[in-house]
């Protein structure tokens, strides 16, 4: 490849061979296209603050993938607020059985990810352009979903109250955050408990990463 991305192919390799993960040269290739094509439209459509190449490596491919071991098999899992399509479109990338709906509320991010879906053969993606709480559960191909992921969307309260009625029995919330939130975690809505913390390490990435699973309580599903 010949893209702003070529030079940072082996960072990315070893990133993903550090989360663990075998991945085909094939799939490697889409998810630097995918990276190439975020940079590209960046410059016109704004759809991410990062411009260094290597961060987009780091930050948002590496980023996305280290949450894989608890979501690759889920079966039908729907992004909130994803932006330039992040988490979304990596984990829908290395993961071709999971079935990935984007939910993005700007209409031009919506679009880059509807062409960023066509220029990398993606059929089990597909992007909602609407405001999630006006989705309802039967616009998810499938209907509701086995999880639900966020990354940098809103605090846990809203997380739940926008996206929560999106979530299939038995599924679960999944929020991708920084240093744990404590804080948020104080002011859960009734019915919806912490089930799982995950501390994650990104290669490449210094910082704080969690992802927080949230279930249904046993109140919520008598309410
Ligand atoms: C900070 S960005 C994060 C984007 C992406 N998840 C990432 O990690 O790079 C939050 C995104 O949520 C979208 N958003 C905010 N409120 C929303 C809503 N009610 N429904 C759907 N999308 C929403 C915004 O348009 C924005 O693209």
């Amino acid at each position: 490849m010949s893209g702003a991305l070529a030079s940072h192919a082996r960072e990315l390799n070893e990133g993903i061979a550090a989360l663990g993960l075998v991945l085909p040269q094939e799939t490697v290739d889409r998810l630097l296209a995918f990276g190439e094509l975020l940079l590209k439209w960046n410059r016109v459509y704004n759809l991410t603050a990062l411009r260094d190449p290597r961060e987009v490596i780091t930050h948002h491919l590496l980023d996305s993938l280290a949450v894989l071991p608890w979501v690759g098999d889920l079966g039908k899992l729907a992004d909130i607020g994803s932006g330039g399509g992040l988490p979304g479109i990596p984990l829908a990338i290395v993961r071709s059985g999971l079935v990935v709906s984007s939910v993005e509320t700007v209409n031009k991010k919506a679009t880059f990810q509807q062409q960023a879906k066509i220029e990398l053969k993606l059929g089990n993606f597909s992007v909602i352009n609407a405001r999630v709480e006006q989705v309802q559960p039967d616009r998810l191909p499938g209907g509701a979903a086995d999880g639900v992921i966020s990354r940098a969307f809103s605090s846990l309260a809203d997380f739940v109250n926008l996206a929560g009625h999106l979530v299939a029995e038995g599924g679960a919330l999944y929020a991708m955050k920084g240093v744990h939130p404590a804080d948020e975690l104080a002011v859960l809505p009734a019915g919806w408990a912490l089930s799982e913390v995950h501390p994650l390490t990104v290669p490449g990435l210094d910082a704080e990463r969690h992802l927080l699973i949230i279930r249904r309580s046993p109140a919520g599903h008598a309410a």
